[in-house]
């Protein structure tokens, strides 16, 4: 079921190759299947959107926007208890990301010249709110909620319809409550290209955020350069490093938590405890025959998922940060006094009682983590993913006097004399 593995078996070795190669080399299969969607669609726009949307999700019918109105009635015909937990929800996240809002600045350097950067919001983002395997609403909050902040003027969720053209009443309230301005009913690779490209009916975005499956994932990586893009958000992870003396039947729901969400998630729990090591694979087992989603937990369990052990602590932690995972817990005595020597994580969950769950919808910091050992130079969803820096220089005469000899200089060492020129011109008359 899930494998146990000693650090630095072959066994274990040819585990971390296989894991690595899922970003670093991704499937070439998919990557020419993606590429293929995203060619149809730059190409016949509307009329290929709407072919992949009957192929991959059943949905037959032409491009469909849901307006702020629809998203209202979902939300107020949604059940109380949901509904309060979409505000309380909304709120942590909001306080969380309140404190990342970030004002430009002007450098007044005296005789006449003064520098600034100013911080302007982006003016179109596509949000993926993904919605094959599971319903997202919480993934709303996530992505529009910073983009809110930041002042994006216009927030369009792409999101995959049912067969009958519906979406989870939930991830529609999610978006009335986030403010977002319309949602796409599409989904997968061809969503990201309608928005990257723009098509007839939907119109061109500057950057496209949000998780997604292996689809979405490869989409966006071969989309960046024609829009931005936030990270390479893909299938779910959770990397556990644990001690001994935790409870494993804690340490074997948090490694299914994530394991449910796609076959091609990952759960690694490691640990320099044989004992617990395998009383969390009985853990495991024993869970996965009693849960709803045991065939794709399997899967994953399967392809991505084992049980490291290691010779020490610190050993388990080098191997975390040479994963990079999109979340590691760290659960034992004094996490807090580990923290130091974790470098490379999306999202970090410390000791017992903060299982990675209260960060998918709770906390209030971001979900939407990079994965793939991308948490190495990607950082979490937050408010600066959706602005952008602008510079603005103003000089006088007299400063321009002054700057022209180094300027004439450099002009003059790299051959563009015309530079130069530009310069020299002003101290003419
Ligand atoms: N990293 C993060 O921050 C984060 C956050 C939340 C969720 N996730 C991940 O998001 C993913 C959600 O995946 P999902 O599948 O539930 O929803 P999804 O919306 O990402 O994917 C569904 C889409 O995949 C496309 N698709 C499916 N099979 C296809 C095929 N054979 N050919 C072409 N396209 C195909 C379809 O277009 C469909 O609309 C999971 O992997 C989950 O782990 C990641
Ligand atoms: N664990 C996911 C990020 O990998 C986020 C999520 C949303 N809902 C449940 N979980
Ligand atoms: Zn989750």
């Amino acid at each position: 079921m899930i494998t146990e593995l000693a650090l630095g078996s072959p066994a274990c070795d040819r585990f971390l190759d296989r894991l690595a190669s899922r970003i670093q080399a991704p499937d070439p299969d998919m990557l020419a299947r993606v590429e293929a969607i995203l060619a149809a669609v730059r190409t016949e726009g509307d009329a290929a959107l709407c072919r992949f949307s009957e192929a991959f999700d059943g949905f037959k019918g032409p491009v469909t926007f849901l307006t702020p109105a629809d998203c209202q009635v979902a939300l107020e015909g949604l059940d109380p208890g949901l509904q309060a937990a979409l505000d309380k929800a909304a709120r942590h996240i909001r306080a969380f990301h309140e404190r990342q809002l970030t004002k430009g600045f002007v450098l007044d350097k005296g005789r006449g010249v003064r520098l600034e950067q100013r911080v302007l919001p982006l003016q179109r983002v596509g949000l993926y709110v993904p919605g094959g395997r599971a319903a997202y609403p919480s993934t709303v909050l996530m992505n529009a909620i910073p983009a809110r902040l930041a002042g994006v003027e216009d927030l369009i969720v792409a999101t995959p319809p049912g067969k009958e053209g519906l979406v989870n009443p939930m991830t529609l309230a999610a978006c009335a409550v986030a403010g977002v301005d319309r949602v796409l009913l599409a989904g997968g690779a061809q969503a990201c290209a309608a928005l990257a490209y723009g098509t007839a009916s939907v119109p061109k975005v500057d950057k496209i955020t949000g998780p997604g499956n292996a689809y979405v994932a490869t989409a966006k990586r071969l989309l960046y350069g024609t829009v931005d893009i936030d990270m390479i958000a893909g299938p779910s992870e959770i990397v556990i490093v644990a001690e001994a003396g935790v409870n494993p039947a804690w340490l074997a729901a948090d490694l299914l938590g994530q394991c449910e969400h796609d076959p091609q998630a990952a759960g690694i729990l490691i640990t320099p405890d044989a004992d617990l090591a395998q009383a969390v694979r009985l853990a495991v087992a024993d869970q996965v025959s009693r849960a709803p989603r045991a065939a794709i937990m399997k899967e994953a369990l399967a392809n991505y998922s084992a049980i490291i052990v290691t010779q020490d602590l610190d050993e388990a932690l080098t191997l975390a940060n040479d994963l990079a995972p999109e979340h590691l817990e760290l659960v034992g005595e004094g996490p807090e006094g580990r923290l130091d020597q974790v470098r490379h994580a999306g999202s970090v969950f410390l000791g017992p009682y903060t299982p990675e769950a209260v960060g998918d919808y709770m906390a209030g910091t971001n979900h939407v983590l990079p994965t793939g050992g991308t948490a190495r130079f990607f950082s979490p969803l937050g408010v600066e993913d959706f602005t952008r820096r602008m510079q603005v220089s103003r000089y006088s005469r007299a400063a321009l006097a002054e700057d022209a000899p180094a300027i004439l200089a450099f002009a003059e060492a790299e051959g563009l004399y015309a530079h130069g020129r530009s310069v020299e011109i002003r101290s003419e008359d």
